[in-house]
């Protein structure tokens, strides 16, 4: 073991134990062959523009298009990138200036808002109940509750001064909602089902979920990762990451390659949920978090979920006994993440595999 391994972890030792960088070593296997800023020039997910459509009646020929592309692009990557989307650029830089200053304050501070509950809701830094494979990350989760945001910045930060960094968090997640059910209407109409097929089950607002992630600088960027290889088991994420790259996504199943940031952009992909509920049509694909050894990374994923009773089932239209056959038996939403809970982590795409009918 070298002396750089046995250092301590400050930045994400939360309690008593004193993590050493030795703790956050993955197994070789996982070890990321390619850097957060290397970027190639072949692969990179579809850039989607939604300048020409945003008021444009769902017949409009450029609307239309628009959504072919973008079913195109979530049935062949799983991934893409969605710039002119309407979302006030105000609202992103504020919600991330909050975050920072959270992030930025000291490990005891934070713990104010750490996870008090049953749910993973709250402030965590790794810890090693994970045993191996620590991710080498800060992790913010919230519902989207307005009762709860407001209640978790008052832990941090007091009755008198949480009101900017409550109201910074629920606007952001005000327009992630509305920009959510454009990309879901979009997507309905382009696999041509009625446009609300998706969008009239996201009647449980607290099914939805917001999860920041802060990576810090890593010595050993190498051989640790900020979050390992998973797919997202919700419906659909909208995610903001920064300038500093680090997202990388699994191709074919056996190359990686990274997402160059985009400025104001934000990266939508699609999870299990809607894998499974457009019988496969639209793919959930791996990805993880690398690091570096110099700069801080912030990101946001908005994941966005139907009502636990939502029945994931996929329609007549996307299904025939060739050469389509349903792929999945239909499962709850609630059933699905009550599963989830019970393991401490989704590894690779495994989560959906329960649901298969042909293995
Ligand atoms: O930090 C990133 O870029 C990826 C985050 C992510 O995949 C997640 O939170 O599920
Ligand atoms: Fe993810």
């Amino acid at each position: 073991m070298s002396q750089l391994e046995e250092q301590h972890v400050e930045s994400l030792s939360s309690g008593p134990q004193k993590l050493q960088l030795k703790h956050f070593v993955w197994s070789e296997d996982e070890w990321p062959a390619i850097k957060h800023n290397d970027f190639t020039k072949e692969y990179d997910i579809p850039v989607i523009s939604l300048s020409e459509i945003l008021q444009k009646p769902e017949d409009d020929e450029v609307y239309k298009n628009v959504c072919q592309i973008m079913v195109a692009a979530a049935h062949k990557w799983g991934f893409f990138k969605l710039v002119d989307h309407g979302v006030a650029s105000e609202i992103v830089d504020d919600i991330k200036i909050c975050l920072n200053d959270f992030f930025n304050l000291s490990m005891e501070k934070k713990m104010n808002g750490s996870r008090n509950g049953s749910l993973p809701l709250g402030y965590s830094a790794s810890n090693l109940d994970y045993e191996r494979n620590l991710p080498w990350a800060e992790i913010l989760q919230l519902l989207q509750s307005p009762q709860q945001v407001v209640e978790f910045w008052k832990r941090v930060y007091g009755d008198d001064h949480h009101q900017a960094l409550s109201n910074a968090m629920i606007k952001y997640m005000k327009a992630q909602e509305e920009l959510g059910r454009i990309i879901l209407k979009m997507l309905a109409h382009g696999l041509g089902l009625a446009s609300d097929f998706f969008t009239r089950n996201l009647t449980e607002k607290e099914a939805v979920m917001i999860r920041v992630n802060r990576y810090p600088p890593c010595p050993l960027p190498e051989k640790c990762l900020g979050l390992g290889s998973h797919t997202d088991p919700h419906t659909l994420t909208i995610l903001l990451q920064d300038e500093t790259g680090g997202l990388q996504v699994l191709k074919d199943n056996d190359q990686w390659f990274g997402i160059r940031p985009v400025p104001t952009s934000f990266i939508v992909n699609i999870g299990d949920t809607l894998e499974a509920w457009t019988n496969g049509r639209l793919k959930s694909v791996v990805h993880r978090a690398v690091l570096n050894k110099e700069s801080h990374r912030l990101s946001i994923a908005y994941f966005i979920s139907p009502a636990s009773t939502t029945e994931i089932e996929s329609p007549p239209e996307l299904v025939d006994s060739e050469p389509n056959p349903r792929k999945y038996a239909s499962f709850t939403w609630g059933e699905f993440r009550k599963e989830l809970l019970m393991q401490k982590r989704v590894v690779g795409k495994t989560a959906l595999d329960r649901y298969l009918m042909y293995r």
